[in-house]
């Protein structure tokens, strides 16, 4: 298993390019399903994550192929000749129960297995099954698997979600293009990620209006068609990226990184001392003060988002005075809090809080997480920690962030993958 030394200290400098976001990518492969013609998408991340989605797709008898040398341009496209996601995939990747809805809608049946909960959480389904069997879903659950068929197709309905669920609105959405009439969702995700599939699937003919405000509504079409698609810059990659400089100290370029989708973010780096601004396609991010704490509290788009929780709770670790963050999405994601601990840092979890007293330093340590974004937060407080901190299970990163190692060490971090 692979390994990342790092040597903490040094400040940052120079330019990072951001990929293409994990999280719409995932999905704008799935929306594949939804038609027979060749989609071609650009910017898609070389990371784990796509390689299991290939695997999925192809094992729909997708065709999913390189287009060019790059790794970064995939098309997909061709019939659909299997209608299992199998429970080894599904366990091994969330994103995985997106094929639901658009297997539906198109072979009219699918037969998934229930993903389950995760590292993360219990992470439950039941919005997205609910509103397909709004839009005519016959659903039944057995042997761990989700048995759904729609055997006259879907039709259009208007449908409520009680949550703003990134993956149910997701669900829906991609299942609504091929319903027969009109579908309102109601209290829609607002996440860019939405608004990237929303383009991708009106390229390729779907009927959507999206108010940005939490209402979708789609017309049904008969069929979709291919198209290109460049995918949306990965706002998490680059916030992840913004929190180094701002752990490290420095002045870097996010090249492709967008200010506009990390609002809530900017302000609390800004609140903590950092600097950032947009110049022209990157997002300049400097500290050469000091960093304060902040209190902050998680929450859907354009909220602050879960996914960049636990990289600032190593940020608030080396902070002057206390931080409190507090986890609305998620009831288990402080699994980074212990190993922070080992490093030196004073945090202490209460239910869905934890407070962060802020200390002068941390100490490198041999460390493992369990989840993505706890491994990069591991990563950060190796970059503000004396000595050489080993970061354990670097699969968790390689499902989400492409070329860590490089993009790090070609702004001045030491940091090194060992491999074996
Ligand atoms: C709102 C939010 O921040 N969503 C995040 C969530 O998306 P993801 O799509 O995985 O999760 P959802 O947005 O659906 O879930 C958010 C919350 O709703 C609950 N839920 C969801 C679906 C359902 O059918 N029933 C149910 O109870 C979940 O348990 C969770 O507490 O994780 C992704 C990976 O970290 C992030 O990129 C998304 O930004
Ligand atoms: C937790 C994440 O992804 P997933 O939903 O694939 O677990 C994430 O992107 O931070």
């Amino acid at each position: 298993m692979d390994k990342f030394l790092i040597r903490g200290g040094r400040p940052l400098h120079g330019d990072i390019p951001i990929g293409g976001a994990k999280n719409s990518a995932l999905k704008l492969l799935v929306a594949g399903l939804l038609t027979s013609e060749r989609v071609v998408l650009s910017n898609v991340p070389r990371i784990d994550d796509i390689a299991t989605m290939r695997v999925l797709l192809q094992g729909h008898g997708i065709v999913v192929e390189d287009v060019d040398d790059t790794g970064h341009t995939i098309s997909v496209g061709g019939d659909i000749t299997n209608t299992e996601a199998p429970y080894d995939i599904v366990s091994k990747m969330r994103a995985s129960i997106l094929v639901l809805g658009p297997l539906l809608a198109r072979a009219r049946e699918a037969r998934v297995s229930l993903p389950g909960g995760c590292a993360i959480g219990t992470r439950p389904v039941d919005m997205h099954l609910k509103g397909l069997e709004a839009l005519g879903a016959e659903i039944r659950l057995e042997a761990g698997y989700i048995n759904a068929a729609a055997p006259r197709g879907l039709v259009g309905a208007r449908i409520v979600l009680p949550f703003a669920s990134v993956g149910a609105t997701e669900n829906l959405l991609m299942a609504a293009t091929l319903a027969d009439g009109r579908t309102e969702i109601v209290n829609a995700a607002r996440e860019p990620e939405i608004a990237d599939l929303v383009a991708c699937l009106v390229a390729m003919g779907a009927r959507i209006v999206d108010d940005g405000a939490g209402t979708i509504v789609i017309d049904g079409v008969e069929r979709l068609h291919g198209a290109h698609h460049a995918v949306v810059s990965d706002r998490i990659e680059c916030g992840t990226y913004a929190c180094a400089v701002a752990i490290a100290g420095g002045d870097v370029r996010l090249i492709g990184g967008q200010t506009a989708h990390l609002g809530a973010v900017v302000r609390v780096l800004e609140e903590a001392g950092v600097e950032v601004s947009q110049e022209g396609n990157a997002m300049r991010v400097r500290r050469s003060g000091g960093l304060h704490g902040v209190d902050v509290m998680t929450e859907p788009y354009p909220g602050f988002p879960t996914d960049m929780q636990a990289q600032f709770m190593a940020l608030f670790s080396v902070a002057e005075g206390a931080s409190m963050m507090t986890e609305t999405i998620f009831e288990n994601r402080f699994m980074h809090v212990p190993e922070l601990n080992r490093m030196g840092a004073r945090i202490n979890v209460h239910g869905a809080s934890a407070i962060i007293r802020g200390v002068p330093s941390l100490s490198g340590a041999p460390v493992m997480a369990t989840d993505l974004r706890a491994s990069f937060s591991l990563i950060l407080a190796g970059l503000a920690a004396s000595g050489e901190t080993v970061l354990n299970r670097v699969y968790h990163l390689d499902r989400g962030y492409e070329a860590v190692e490089r993009k790090l060490s070609g702004v001045g971090a030491v940091i090194e993958r060992v491999t074996g």
